[in-house]
């Protein structure tokens, strides 16, 4: 029998804040106890607007205890040659690296990736992917044009519980969708926050809409955009939003956004909101309503345990209640591995662009939130994003 070395992929981290602390440790965390072989994750370098604080991100990371999971990939060596650069730029230079991960705030993904590419980096960008849809086109054009890889890392198509979901749709058990509703609430605190944090500071891309809007959207898209019967996959009619402002302290973002989409083609509605100000429901974070059941997916929508099957009163139909757990179990880590694994297969297959997460679907995504944008009355309303810049 032949064995196969696992194809190496070097990661270049942009940053040093929260996600891309989470995102690095999971790169860290041995591939095989989620079963996986053909793939390996290097950290090549790591940069931020400092390099203390690049510094301090490498050396943190290799001074985790032993209970903590990254060890493994200290302990093997992973971060022994990664490199503390005090600017992007060096990164995205630097010959080492296949693969840029960028975790800044979401006005800055643009120019942030963008450079990446222009650099002949490939790219991975933390979700809401771009401020608007113009920024999105130019860095698609882009990577076709230079034949490079770039996806959003929405993490939470990766999950073994959205393949779980979308193989009930398939089955056809639920019957045809009538209507749906998706909710990604926190009580994030805001009032205790400084307004230079990036859910109040409107140049970072303050309020709910961007940060927590793709796990409504993610689940718009899974159930419907991609369910069986919408044969056509043509983008939702785009009905109608509503955005409550918060505005103390001198701001004016978003606390809560709604927004209302028709999928034509299966004759069915999806209402989907965020707020930064109101804890979620925990019980049906999202609701499909179906011709026979109602599928309903349990608080937190980026990241759910559990679906369930509740069969409709009077339906001929022979579908069964059922619950269903399909935890990320945390000795496996934050859940962030399975998009990289999923970067490091396509870059290894020579795709620029992944089938699970195809740039098209970001860009009809990405769409919506312009259209709440400038529905809205906030401080984002007109803010032009740094397309052509
Ligand atoms: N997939 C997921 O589960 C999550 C995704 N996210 C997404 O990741 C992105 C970052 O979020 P998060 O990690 O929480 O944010 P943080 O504020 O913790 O980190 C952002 C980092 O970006 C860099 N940065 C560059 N320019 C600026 C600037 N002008 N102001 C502030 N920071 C700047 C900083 O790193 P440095 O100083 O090193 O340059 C900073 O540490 C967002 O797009 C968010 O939506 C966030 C949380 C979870
Ligand atoms: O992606 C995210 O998921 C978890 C939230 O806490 C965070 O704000 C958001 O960026």
């Amino acid at each position: 029998m032949t064995v196969t070395a696992p194809f190496t992929i070097r990661w270049g981290i942009i940053s040093t804040g929260q996600i891309a602390t989470d995102f690095t440790q999971d790169l860290l965390v041995d591939p095989s106890l989620r079963g996986v072989s053909d793939v390996k994750h290097v950290v090549a370098a790591v940069g931020s607007r400092s390099v203390e604080s690049a510094t301090r991100f490498i050396t943190k990371l290799k001074g985790a205890p032993t209970t903590d999971l990254w060890s493994w990939g200290v302990q093997q060596g992973m971060l022994d040659e990664t490199k503390a650069l005090g600017s992007y730029q060096e990164v995205y230079n630097d010959s080492n690296v296949d693969i840029i991960y960028i975790g800044t705030p979401v006005t800055h993904h643009h120019k942030d990736a963008k450079a990446a590419l222009l650099a002949g980096k490939h790219v991975l960008c933390e979700k809401a992917f771009t401020f608007d849809v113009a920024e999105l086109d130019e860095l698609i054009a882009i990577a076709k044009e230079k034949n490079l890889f770039l996806m959003e890392a929405v993490w939470t198509r990766f999950h073994p519980i959205s393949y779980a979901i979308q193989d009930v749709l398939k089955s056809g058990v639920l019957g045809a969708p009538k209507r749906m509703q998706a909710d990604f609430s926190i009580d994030f605190k805001v009032d205790n926050r400084p307004l230079s944090d990036r859910f109040l500071d409107a140049k970072l891309g303050g309020g709910g809409l961007l940060d927590m809007g793709p796990y409504p959207s993610v689940w718009a898209m899974l159930l419907l955009h991609q369910h069986p019967l919408n044969t056509k996959r043509v983008p939702p009619a785009f009905v109608n939003s509503y955005q409550r402002k918060y505005t103390k302290r001198g701001t004016n973002v978003d606390a809560r956004s709604r927004w209302l989409l028709d999928f034509e083609e299966l004759g069915c509605e999806a209402q989907l909101m965020t707020d930064m100000t109101c804890h979620g429901y925990k019980q049906g974070a999202v609701l499909l309503q179906c011709e026979n059941a109602d599928l309903v997916i349990d608080y937190q929508p980026q990241k759910p345990d559990t679906f369930r099957i509740i069969p409709n009163d009077g339906s001929d139909a022979t579908v069964k209640a059922s619950t269903h757990h399909v935890p990320i179990p945390a000795e496996l880590g934050h859940g962030l591995h399975f998009e990289a694994d999923e970067v490091a297969r396509c870059i290894r297959d020579g795709k620029i662009e992944s089938e699970r997460m195809p740039l098209s679907e970001s860009r009809i995504v990405q769409s919506w939130f312009d259209d709440v944008r400038k529905n809205g009355t906030t401080d984002l309303k007109d803010m032009k994003g740094t397309a052509g810049l």
